[in-house]
């Protein structure tokens, strides 16, 4: 759905163009406001007419929130000229607007409350009112409603509520004509002491309504008390697609009301009301008060809908009426979301989609949830093959073979290979977004996966043929040829070692996120918050299955096998996310670029995670989750429109970041916790491979071994993250998370310290498996918890800053410091030792920030 590209303002207003922003998507749209006098209404007329040519006859629908002196007109303007239209706007004559838009059968839905929980009350109330009528006969009403000063007539829900009760009541209550006997406040003052908060001044609606009994004994009080104006945003998304639904039975033209729009709902007449608004359509109509028209194209839905339907759009922006084309019925771009938060009390239970299994909305996500285990599973066999391999004596930088050194190393290009993961990734990022504006996200997914796939088989082909070159040439002083050609076959399959890292690392984040796109742009945001975390279990299980499997598997088809085995893997993930795309397409809901939208951002969302060194995806810097989408609409309803202006127009992510650290302290706490948080993360990982390394001399066994263990850590999280935090969380306080997470790590690097030369592998790799293990469950349902609390620009700010600099700069910043060593001092073990005796203070000093970041957190508490 989109906006349309006119709106009819009120007569007096110039006639100008607003730029409407959707704080949730990112995309704008321009919107020409013209004024409601008849010149105005020529260009209105030609508008239509292009907008029909465009868009289709039935594809245009009227959302109208303008002045009670424009009902009546408006009305039978849109009646006319076969507009289906929505109207919130109160006032004028109600008794008249009905008799015109019956008498003309027009469709329309017309409402003085959009609010649903405000119409279920009245329906309530009015359900009372019919079965126990004069059951309050006696009693007094008093009615109080504050609005917004500029608020031109007495409060339409008002009248309606009042004319509930009154069946309830014998009260004389008057509701004439400017107000009658309701007590209207409409300035600051008054307002402010009926309780509105002074940010909500400017648009309010509370309203309380006191029954008391003759003798003064008894007091019935309603209240309904609104700040903003989200909730009618929401319920006339339902009203839209309520009424294209109407539209396209071919019924004859009828005014419903909310009530009706809520019964249908109830009865689940058609799929997903509210889910299939776009987020943007949603935002955009939150922060209107004005008239819109929208136009809307064709879909078929999954069930129950006719494949004749047609649905509308939602429009609206500043007191104006406008025109809105419709391409896709989903947002897209949502970023990817993490599993945190599990115990989240808002999941509830419930089917989890409103969708039958066999629809194609359901298949199309299962395909693309297929395709994300299948590709972290390849993720999993190539990164144990490269690992082994990066540190082989013979193809890697380990000293045996070539140097004559009888095994030992292969370390020390790793902490530059990961210090290149980041840069390579913007590059990577860059060209995705090249692919993806020029195909749109199903070819670039494609193209994307199928170049991961060629890699990995490719490097394979090319490292046996060095393998081969190698075994072939026998490394002798006298032969100085045979040298030459070790050398250099040594040089050629370092490098290309190298490189398949860096690409592996960078690579598989990025995939990692399409995939997550496509499923949060093809499912409600309802939808997502109960499918995320059994797509992520998904997920979770692929890796595991094939992290378990690495030893086995390698044994069978060597090191070289297994990266083919890797690269087999991502060609049937592309497979699976083409079938994904193409049910979306058969179905009409495929995520893709539309006109004018911020579309790039479908391929260049934030990092669901990040990779640790030689690490999966982890979860440590989510920007969102499930949980918190769902929280961030929430917030994003209190939140100013303009704060996320505020956002992005600030300068530079740097500056931004500073000014917000010092508005909001906890965020540069945080930010210092991830810091150190990362950078013990590589150090730990440094120290696990240097002694895996040592300990297995073997490639293929230390292939096996690694899987294995990275099989142990994927599973202990799934455990943790969706069983045992959330059952801890119910006991224990969020907030001591933080000081649990580096008083673990003290202890870990301190036994580590202690058992490095006697207690072979277990000691150092038990640092790493806690602090992995910790990264992949704890720390996003940590970092949730803190965003949550915080309000809708601080954590939209925040969230940036601290996955695209924190997480980064911590582990670039080990990555250089690590490599300087290297160069200086080698792989000594005696320098492993120091580095084990540095990981104790970083995990001491992480202590001391999480300390300061938990004392913060109580004081912003209390
Ligand atoms: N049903 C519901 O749930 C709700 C209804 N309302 C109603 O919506 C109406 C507007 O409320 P606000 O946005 O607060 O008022 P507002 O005064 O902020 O905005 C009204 C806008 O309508 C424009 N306008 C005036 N005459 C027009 C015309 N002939 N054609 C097109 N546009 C015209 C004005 O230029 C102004 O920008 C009120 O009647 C209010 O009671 C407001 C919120 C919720
Ligand atoms: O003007 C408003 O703001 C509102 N108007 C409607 C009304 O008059 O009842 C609905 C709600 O009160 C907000």
């Amino acid at each position: 759905m989109k906006l349309a590209p006119v709106a009819m303002t009120g007569p007096n207003v110039e006639s100008t163009v607003v730029v409407v922003h959707d704080d949730v998507t990112g995309r704008s749209s321009s919107v020409r406001l013209v004024p409601a006098t008849d010149d105005g209404k020529i260009e209105i007329y030609a508008s239509l007419a292009g907008m029909r040519a465009s868009f289709g006859t039935e594809n245009l629908l009227v959302i109208d929130y303008t002045h009670p002196n424009a009902v009546n007109d408006n009305a039978i303007f849109y009646a006319e000229n076969h507009l289906p239209f929505v109207m919130g706007t109160t006032g004028g004559d109600r008794a008249r607007l009905m008799d015109d838009v019956s008498s003309r059968k027009a469709f329309a839905v017309i409402a003085p409350n959009m609010g649903k929980q405000i119409v279920a009350m009245q329906a309530g109330l009015e359900y009372a009112a019919s079965k126990f009528p004069g059951s309050f006969a006696g009693y007094g009403l008093e009615v109080t409603e504050s609005h917004q000063s500029t608020k031109a007539d007495t409060s339409g829900t008002a009248r309606a509520v009042i004319s509930s009760l009154l069946k309830l009541t014998d009260d004389d209550f008057d509701v004439a004509e400017g107000g009658g006997d309701i007590n209207m406040l409409r300035d600051d003052e008054s307002s402010l002491a009926f309780g509105v908060s002074r940010e909500a001044l400017g648009g309010h609606a509370f309203h309380t309504y006191r029954l008391t009994s003759s003798d003064g004994s008894v007091v019935f009080e309603l209240k309904h008390n609104v700040e903003g104006r989200t909730v009618y945003a929401e319920g006339t998304a339902d009203a839209v697609k309520f009424l294209a639904n109407m539209v396209s039975t071919g019924m004859e033209g009828r005014v419903f009301s909310m009530i009706d729009v809520l019964e249908a709902g109830a009865l689940d007449k058609y799929t997903n009301p509210v889910g299939d608004m776009t987020a943007t359509t949603r935002r955009a109509a939150t922060a209107s008060s004005g008239a819109g028209l929208s136009s809307a194209s064709k879909f078929d839905d999954d069930v129950n809908i006719s494949p004749r339907i047609t649905t509308n759009t939602v429009a609206g922006c500043d007191g104006k009426s406008t025109l809105t084309p419709l391409r896709s019925r989903r947002p897209i771009g949502i970023s990817p979301p993490i599993i945190s938060n599990q115990n989240d009390p808002r999941r509830g239970g419930g089917p989890l989609f409103s969708l039958v299994p066999s629809s194609p909305r359901f298949v199309s996500v299962s395909y693309m949830s297929l395709s994300l285990a299948i590709h972290l599973a390849g993720y999993e066999l190539s990164r144990a093959a490269v690992m082994a391999l990066f540190t082989s004596d013979g193809l890697g930088f380990g000293h045996g073979q070539g140097a004559g050194e009888g095994g030992g190393g292969g370390l020390s290009a790793l902490p530059l290979a990961v210090g290149c993961v980041s840069p390579f990734s913007i590059c990577l990022l860059w060209f995705y977004g090249n692919t993806l504006e020029r195909g749109g996200p199903a070819s670039a997914l494609r193209a994307h996966t199928l170049i991961c796939a060629a890699c990995q088989i490719a490097s394979g082909c090319a490292l046996r043929v060095l393998d081969e070159r190698l075994l072939r040439s026998s490394p002798n002083d006298d032969d100085r040829f045979a040298v030459h050609d070790v050398a250099d076959a040594q040089f050629r399959s370092r490098s290309l070692l190298f490189l398949l890292f860096v690409f592996q690392n960078a690579y598989v984040q990025l995939l990692y996120n399409q995939h997550w796109a496509f499923i949060g742009s093809v499912l409600t945001p309802e939808e997502g918050a109960r499918a995320f975390a059994p797509i992520a279990g998904l997920g979770s299980i692929g890796s595991t299955l094939a992290a378990g499997l690495v030893s086995s598997l390698v044994r069978r088809l060597g090191l070289i096998g297994l990266l083919h085995l890797a690269g087999a893997s991502f060609v049937l993930s592309a497979l699976l996310a083409d079938i994904a795309f193409g049910t979306a397409r058969g179905g009409g809901f495929e995520p893709r670029r539309e006109d004018g939208s911020d579309d790039r951002k479908y391929g260049s969302v934030g990092p669901p995670g990040d990779i640790s060194m030689g690490g999966r995806v982890n979860n440590a810097n989510a920007p969102t989750s499930p949980s918190s989408m769902k929280s961030k609409g929430r917030s994003a309803s209190r939140a100013p429109a303009q704060s996320c202006v505020q956002c992005r127009e600030g300068g530079n992510i740097f500056h931004q970041a500073r000014v917000l650290f010092r508005r909001v302290p906890v965020l540069g706490a945080l930010f210092l916790e991830v810091v150190l948080s990362q950078c013990l993360s590589s150090l730990v990982n440094f120290i696990y491979l240097y002694k895996l390394k040592s300990m297995i001399a073997d490639d293929d066994m230390r292939a096996g071994w690694s899987g294995t263990y990275y099989a142990w850590i994927n599973g202990v999280s799934g455990i943790l993250q969706f069983f045992v935090i959330p059952l801890l969380l119910k006991h224990f306080e969020a907030h001591r998370i933080w000081l649990f997470m580096p008083t673990l790590m003290l202890f870990c690097t301190s036994y580590t310290f202690v058992t490095f030369r006697s207690s072979g592998l277990f000691g150092a790799s038990a640092s790493f498996f806690a602090i992995k293990t910790m990264e992949y469950s704890l720390r996003g349902a940590a970092n949730e918890m803190l965003y949550v609390s915080l309000d809708y620009e601080s954590r939209y700010l925040g969230k940036k800053v601290i996955s695209l600099i924190a997480g980064k700069f911590g582990k670039s910043a080990m990555a250089v410091a690590l490599s300087l060593l290297m160069v200086v001092y080698g792989e000594e073990e005696d320098i492993m030792r120091y580095l084990v005796a540095i990981s104790i203070l970083v995990a001491a000093s992480w202590l001391l920030t999480s300390m300061s970041l938990h004392s913060l957190i109580e004081a912003s508490r209390k």
